[in-house]
């Protein structure tokens, strides 16, 4: 389970991020008193265009950022006071950096079980598990640095799973994979919810939203337009299609 109340995030921006954003504003606001909750079993998508602030709430949710005011909790546990207790229930992709180039797939895996403490039988079994379904065995003992942006992508998804997370937080997850790839992370996404994880996930593809989601939120601009069950998106919606409906909700907002 993840409960986010009233959250806010503002970033302090140095002179250079002034001039690159052409702003003579000293602070930006990420996100502006957001609050919903993603239940144990069911998929959250979060939609919103370019610099909505998904990846800031994301970031938030899995401990990384700081809130600057508002309240997450995760299994029960305060995520802004107890980051550290939090994390262990987390599991968190964003992207495929902050892999260790030098290592090999099965020896930064093997890392990450170790700091999350799972027992070797245990690793064994879940490290077949994912190489199985995102067909990894042939890449797992080659150099990261030497391994294609899908391939990275797996590597990151295996060490965002191997110790068996109740929540899942995954930044995109499917971002410039090829369609195998990314039809076997979906399945991932979906196994997901089956054992009962609580998932979150954003996502500019609308395929991907429509097949995985149970519940959405749409943010623009770091404020929530619209949280709520897809079914309720689709009775509600005025336009014909899901991206038509989108789009709509983001011009109003
Ligand atoms: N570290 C930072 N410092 C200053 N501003 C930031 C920082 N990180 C994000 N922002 C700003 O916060 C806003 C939200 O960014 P965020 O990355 O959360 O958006 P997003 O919805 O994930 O976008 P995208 O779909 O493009 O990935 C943007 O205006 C961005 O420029």
């Amino acid at each position: 389970m993840i409960k986010v109340h009233d959250l806010y995030k503002e970033f302090s921006l140095n002179a250079k991020q002034r001039k690159e954003l052409a702003t003579k504003e000293k602070i930006a606001v990420a996100v502006k008193n957001i609050s919903f909750e993603c239940q144990p079993g069911r998929i959250y998508s979060l939609l919103g265009p370019n610099g909505a602030g998904k990846t800031t709430t994301l970031r938030m949710i899995s401990t990384i950022f700081q809130p600057t005011s508002g309240s997450i909790e995760i299994g029960g546990v305060d995520a802004v006071r107890y980051p550290q207790e939090a994390r262990k229930k987390i599991g968190f992709l964003t992207g495929s950096a902050g892999l260790y180039a030098r290592l090999t797939p099965n020896e930064l895996v093997k890392y990450f079980a170790d700091l999350y403490g799972v027992d070797k039988a245990t690793f064994e079994a879940r490290k077949k598990r994912l190489y199985d379904l995102l067909d990894m065995h042939e890449f797992a003992n080659k150099r990261i640095a030497k391994l294609s942006t899908g391939m990275k992508q797996k590597v990151s998804i295996t060490r965002t799973m191997i110790h068996d997370p109740e929540v899942v937080v995954f930044d995109e997850p499917t971002s410039g994979l090829d369609v195998i790839t990314a039809e076997n992370i979906i399945t991932l996404i979906r196994n997901c919810k089956n054992e009962g994880k609580t998932v979150i996930f954003s996502s500019h593809i609308m395929s991907e939203v429509d097949l995985l989601s149970d519940d959405i939120g749409i943010i623009h601009k770091g404020k929530m337009l619209f949280n709520g069950t897809k079914e309720t998106f689709i009775q509600n919606k005025q336009e014909d299609s899901l991206t038509g409906e989108f789009i709509r909700i983001v011009k109003q907002g």
